[in-house]
């Protein structure tokens, strides 16, 4: 058994895939908050990079009954990674990496909307076709019937925000394969849009909550109830938010591609294989006998055969798996490393020359300002990867050479 089984006499169990991994008691205990609640079906999953989160632990797994929680779902709704493998390899990457960092830089905008106001104009006018009509027919329609109901929801930025990266944790890397083949790998989700549909939908939920005299272990497990208005239309939200992330990591993988072409002056195929993966989002699903909503909160779906990608840090190693389709985790893994440290921690623990250090055979950023992404502030990936071997396989090893940060 490759997993442990805790918070057997209250509420469901956990079923936890740690072993070799830190895992915080801050985040136990919140384990044990979701636990107790009253719509989870059978147990709720741990992965090995969880960690402790707002509401409910990333890297964790919830399948519910008759209710969704919003802010187990989180405000990045449909965050997720993306890849694809290239037609190049490493011997058509030149020595000095530094202008296909910047090409990419320059062709995606990335960090934060207001102090980049003039770049990050998002791609929205210059589309692919692929893209545009897949907004032009369904996600405007069902965009317009949200803010028809939910107005607070109107004046956000989606508009310029569609192809952008967003910031901190948020990156792009070409990657070199256990082959040498060169992939690019991207991590983004549904940037201001998705925020605010998350809050909108968690704040409604907490008024649900005060409005039944409902006591919850934690205010950030407020729930909405399937049945009523507010579970309908955060379930069309949501589903709404996830399309957009996907579409926005399509469209930046596209800009990306086509920088990388521009510098290598040559072009560059990027459909050899290519994996979309959200990690934090809701699904329909069939697990034990029910149809739950089950929420993946920095956890990726591993069904029998499905691929995934599971990053490391921008000094280490990623992976592309293939799902076990193990029942237990409700066939799930995990959506990376997880933090060990928080970001005031590793800010005041490791030094710039640390960092550069721990990244120097990467060409990307050494300054202050990205030291809280560093690698040490996240787990060990190859722990991590060792704690799921009955969950996924492991079917490409990736290596970044290039790594843009939100
Ligand atoms: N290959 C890279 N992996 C990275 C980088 N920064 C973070 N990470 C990993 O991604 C997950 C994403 O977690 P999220 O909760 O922020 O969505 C994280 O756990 C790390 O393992 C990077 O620059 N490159
Ligand atoms: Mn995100
Ligand atoms: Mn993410």
């Amino acid at each position: 058994m490759a997993y442990e089984v805790t918070n057997v006499d209250k509420g469901v169990p956990i079923k936890s895939w740690t072993l070799g991994v830190p895992f915080e008691d801050q985040a136990r205990q919140q384990l044990r908050n979701i636990a107790s609640l009253p719509f989870i079906h059978k147990w709720v999953a741990a992965m090995p990079d969880v960690h402790l989160g707002k509401g409910a632990t990333i890297g964790s797994v919830i399948p519910t009954l008759g209710a969704v929680i919003p802010a187990a779902v989180g405000v990045d709704i449909g965050c997720g990674m993306m890849a694809v493998k290239t037609d190049l390899t490493a011997r058509d990457l030149p020595d000095n990496l530094a202008p296909m960092r910047s090409a990419i830089e320059a062709a995606v905008p990335h960090g934060r909307s207001a102090t980049r106001s003039k770049r990050d104009k998002g791609a929205w006018g210059e589309l692919p076709d692929t893209v545009a009509n897949a907004w032009n027919r369904e996600l405007a329609e069902r965009f317009n019937r949200l803010t028809d109901k939910h107005g607070v929801l109107k004046n956000t930025n989606n508009v310029n925000h569609l192809g952008t990266l967003g910031t901190g944790n948020h990156f792009i890397e070409v990657c070199l394969d256990e082959n040498q083949a060169v992939w690019i790998m991207l991590h983004s989700g549904s940037r201001g849009v998705g925020n605010r549909i998350g809050s909108h939908f968690i704040e409604l939920a907490k008024k649900d909550m005060q409005r039944w005299f409902i006591n919850l272990p934690d205010k950030d497990l407020a729930y909405l109830a399937e049945g009523s208005d507010n579970f309908n239309d955060y379930i069309e939200a949501v589903g709404w938010a996830q399309d957009y992330a996907r579409i926005n990591r399509q469209l930046m993988m596209e800009k990306t591609l086509a920088a990388v072409a521009g510098v290598l002056g040559r072009p560059v195929l990027g459909q050899l294989q290519a994996v979309n993966c959200h990690h934090n989002y809701v699904s329909r699903e069939h697990h034990y006998g029910e149809d739950v909503l089950l929420t993946r909160k920095g956890a990726v779906s591993a069904k029998e055969g499905e691929l995934g990608i599971i990053p490391g840090s921008m000094g280490a190693r990623s992976f592309i798996v293939r799902g076990l389709g193990n029942a237990e985790s409700f066939c799930t893994c995990s959506h990376g490393a997880g933090r060990v440290m928080s970001r005031t921690e590793a800010k005041k623990r490791v030094s710039v020359a640390e960092h550069a250090e721990a990244t120097r055979d990467v060409e990307c950023r050494k300054d202050a300002a990205v030291v809280d992404e560093t690698p040490s502030a996240y787990k060990n990936i190859e722990s991590v990867m060792a704690a799921q071997d009955d969950l996924v396989e492991v079917i490409h090893t990736l290596k970044q050479v290039v790594c843009v940060k939100g």
